[in-house]
């Protein structure tokens, strides 16, 4: 396989070092799984039984101390979406840049009829970091005018039928 880019490898001048600290030593890091990836997919320490609409605060075996100004998202894994209704409670869930804990992800079977089973080093999430502004909030009596204003929930249509 070739990469046009040469800083888009893994470890490479375009990744942030994070620190990680492998709670389960057995297991092996967030990985990305092609170059350019946006997301590092996290692992199930356990094994899982989700039975339908049934949820779980799974382990992943990881914690993390990312710079401060970033964050650490966890998003579903479409694949696991689209083939056992798999999904994630509070998607995306925010990992703080100060949070020491161990990572943990919210699974939830949104299937109707099936159970959803996972096995111990099953990748079940994906960790996408970004940075973040922080807002000093300023209160005012007013706000400035928009040309959206107040409208939202809709107020510019929804499908081409209705
Ligand atoms: O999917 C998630 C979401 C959160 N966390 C951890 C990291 C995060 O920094 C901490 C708190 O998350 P959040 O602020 O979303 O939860 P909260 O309900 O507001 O808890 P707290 O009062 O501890 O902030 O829990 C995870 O490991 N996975
Ligand atoms: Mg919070």
């Amino acid at each position: 396989m070739s990469h046009t880019d040469p800083d888009d490898r893994p470890g490479g001048p375009a990744d942030l070092a994070v620190q990680v600290v492998r709670l389960d030593p057995d297991l092996p890091l967030p990985s990305y799984a092609h170059p350019g990836d946006a997301g590092a997919d996290l692992l199930t320490t356990v094994d899982v039984r989700l039975a339908p609409g049934e949820r779980a605060l799974v382990p992943t075996g990881i914690s993390i101390a990312l710079p401060s100004g970033y964050v650490a998202l966890v998003h579903p894994r479409s694949g696991l979406a689209a083939r056992h209704g798999l999904s994630i409670v509070n998607a995306p869930g925010t990992v703080d840049a100060g949070y020491r804990g161990e990572v943990k992800v919210l699974l939830v079977n949104l299937d109707t009829h099936k159970p959803v089973e996972l096995r111990r080093g099953d990748r079940i999430a994906q960790l996408v970091l970004q940075r973040v502004e922080r807002a000093h909030f300023v209160e005012v009596e007013a706000l400035p005018s928009s040309v959206r204003g107040s409208g939202g929930y809709g107020s510019t249509g929804g499908f081409a039928s209705t």
